[in-house]
C-alpha cells in the first residue's frame, strides 16, 4: 500500500515538474518584462499601469466564472469550495485591488466596467473558457494553473526586491506576493498534480499543451498591456 502511494506520489509530482520545465522560456521571457521591473521600481507610466489593470478587471470577471466552471467539474466538495472561492477571490481582486487604483488614479469603476477587451486579453479569456467548458476537470486545472503559479512566482521575487518607498504600486505587489495568495497557488498545484496521476498519457500531454499555451497568454496579456494595443480595425 505505502509501495504505490510512493509511486503515485513521484508520479504526480512530475506533472508539476515538468511542465514548470516546459515553459521556461516563456518564464525566462516573463522575468525580462519592463512592465513588470516599472512596477517593482515604481517607474511604471501610469497610462500603462492603467491600461493593464482595466484589462485585468475584464480578464478576472471572466477568470472568475472558468473558476466556477472549474468548481462545478470537481470530483469531491473539498476541491469544490476551494475553486469556488478562488472564483469569488478574483472578483474581490476586481472590485477591491482595481477599485482601490482607479480612485486614486481618478477614474470610476464603470470607467473599469466600460472597457474594451484587447485583442490578446479578449483571445486569452476565450481560451480559458472553450478549455474549462469542453474539457475534463484535469485539463481545465491546467487552463487555469498558469494564472496563479505565475503571479505568486512574480509575486515572490518582487517581495524579495528592497522595497521602494513611496511606490504607487505597493497594493499590486502586496496582493501577489500574499502568503494566502501563495498558499492557493500551492494547492492548485497540488490538485493539479493529483488529477495528473490519474490521466491517461493523451490527457497528459494535453495538460502540457494547455499549461503551456496559458502561460504563453500570460507574458503576452502584459506585452501587450504595455503597448496599449488596441483594435486595429
Ligand atoms: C492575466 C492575469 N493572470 C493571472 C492573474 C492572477 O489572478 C491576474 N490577475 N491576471
Amino acid at each position: 500500500m505505502h509501495g504505490s502511494a510512493k509511486i503515485a506520489n513521484s508520479e504526480t509530482r512530475a506533472f508539476s515538474e515538468e511542465a514548470w520545465t516546459l515553459i521556461a522560456p516563456v518564464r525566462k521571457a516573463i522575468e525580462d518584462l519592463p512592465l513588470l521591473e516599472e512596477l517593482a521600481n515604481g517607474s511604471l507610466s501610469k497610462d500603462v499601469f492603467l491600461n493593464y489593470i482595466q484589462q485585468d478587471a475584464l480578464y478576472l470577471k471572466e477568470y472568475a466564472r472558468a473558476l466556477a466552471i472549474v468548481a462545478s467539474k470537481a470530483p469531491d466538495s473539498a476541491q469544490m469550495m476551494r475553486f469556488l472561492e478562488s472564483s469569488q477571490r478574483a472578483l474581490q481582486v476586481e472590485h477591491g485591488l482595481h477599485s482601490g487604483f482607479l480612485e486614486s488614479f481618478g477614474l470610476s469603476f464603470q470607467d473599469l466596467e466600460s472597457a474594451t477587451a484587447s485583442p490578446s486579453g479578449f483571445a486569452y479569456v476565450n481560451f480559458i473558457m472553450a478549455t474549462v467548458q469542453s474539457s475534463s476537470y484535469a485539463i481545465g486545472l491546467s487552463a487555469i494553473l498558469p494564472c496563479f503559479w505565475i503571479y505568486y512566482d512574480v509575486g515572490e521575487r518582487m517581495k524579495a526586491m528592497p522595497k521602494v518607498a513611496g511606490n504607487p504600486y505597493q497594493a499590486w505587489i502586496d496582493t501577489y506576493g500574499d502568503e494566502n495568495f501563495a498558499d492557493g497557488a500551492r494547492a492548485v498545484i497540488a490538485l493539479t498534480d493529483a488529477a495528473a496521476a490519474s490521466a491517461s498519457p493523451a490527457e497528459r500531454q494535453k495538460m502540457l499543451d494547455v499549461f503551456r499555451r496559458a502561460s504563453q497568454y500570460e507574458w503576452m496579456f502584459w506585452q501587450t498591456a504595455s503597448e496599449l494595443e488596441s483594435w486595429r480595425v
